[in-house]
């Protein structure tokens, strides 16, 4: 579905990329729908523009008020100087939505203009195959049109949950930072196999499979994850032995400190962006 809006990404990295490839992939947005703008990396605006003819403007050029949707992607240590930047421009009619990790709709709201529409939202990078599991959390004054205005542009790089924004840190220990957790756990398969012999691509694409056909069974069938388990662990077998290691190993407890720790320090950010001075 094809949306009548223009959107203004303030942040140009890794994470501005993954949803503009999403979006523009799944026609949502025709490129010149799209601006996009960084600090002072004007060789990235220019990738950019050649990998998805969006338009790419210098900060100091970029003129914000054709925007409907203004997407904040920068680290959340620069989002003070960037809101503080916009508050003068924005219109009350406009929705800055922030895909920082630890910013509140409350931190946002406080540094605009009263009564400004903000929506905080949490994609991670599988927006770039459209496979993202995107939380969404609405501020104060935006209004129901705009939020599902919102939820349809994020539909365009996957799954959208509304969730309450007390989740969001928590939202953001399993799926912000999530990718990066199977990516790590696949490294450990590659050297594994490679040791044992096996060409790295091959281990690559059947580990990936792997994690691929476990992540579908869970979507599509009606078992639990602890009986999808069970169904695979023959008494006396190899799966037995692999989970008891596991255990053995602290695997339970690492995937827990794995998710605590993201979501702590997510909620770290929340606290040292706070402590900045409003205006
Ligand atoms: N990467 C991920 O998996 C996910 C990231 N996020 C969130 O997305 C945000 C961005 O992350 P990521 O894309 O990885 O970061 P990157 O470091 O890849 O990109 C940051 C971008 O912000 C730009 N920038 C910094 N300050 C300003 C400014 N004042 N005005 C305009 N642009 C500015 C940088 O420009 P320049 O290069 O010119 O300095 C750069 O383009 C983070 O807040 C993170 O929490 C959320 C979910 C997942
Ligand atoms: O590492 C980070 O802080 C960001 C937020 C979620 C994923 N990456």
């Amino acid at each position: 579905m094809s949306l009548d809006i223009r959107v203004v990404f303030i942040g140009a990295g890794n994470m501005a990329e993954a949803m503009i490839s999403g979006i523009i992939k799944t026609g949502t947005l025709e490129p010149r729908q799209v601006i996009v703008t960084n600090r002072s990396n004007e060789e990235r605006l220019l990738e950019l523009h050649n990998r998805y003819g969006v338009q790419g403007i210098v900060r100091d050029k970029l003129k914000i008020e054709s925007a409907d949707i203004i997407v904040l992607a920068m680290k959340p240590k620069d989002a003070k100087v960037s809101l503080d930047s916009i508050k003068d421009q924005i219109r009350p009619d406009q929705v800055v939505m922030s895909v920082l990790a630890g910013i509140s709709t409350t931190f946002m709201e406080k540094n605009l203009q009263a009564g400004q529409q903000v929506i905080r939202v949490m994609p991670n990078t599988s927006s770039m195959i459209q496979e993202s599991a995107t939380a969404i959390s609405p501020g104060e004054n935006v209004t129901m049109k705009n939020v599902r205005l919102a939820k349809k542009l994020l539909q365009s790089i996957g799954k959208v949950y509304l969730i309450e924004e007390e989740q969001m840190d928590l939202f953001t220990g399993i799926a912000g930072s999530g990718p990066a957790y199977y990516y790590y756990l696949m490294e450990h398969v590659e050297k594994i196999a490679k040791e044992n012999g096996m060409e790295v691509s091959q281990a690559r694409e059947i580990g990936a499979q792997t994690i691929l056909g476990a992540a579908r069974m869970m979507l599509e069938r009606e078992e639990t994850p602890a009986q999808l388990r069970k169904n695979i662990t023959s008494k006396n077998g190899t799966t037995a032995s692999g989970l008891q290691a596991l255990a053995d190993n602290g695997g339970g407890d690492a995937i827990k400190a794995a998710i605590e720790g993201a979501m702590q320090r997510s909620k770290e950010i929340s606290e040292e962006l706070e402590k900045a001075p409003v205006n």
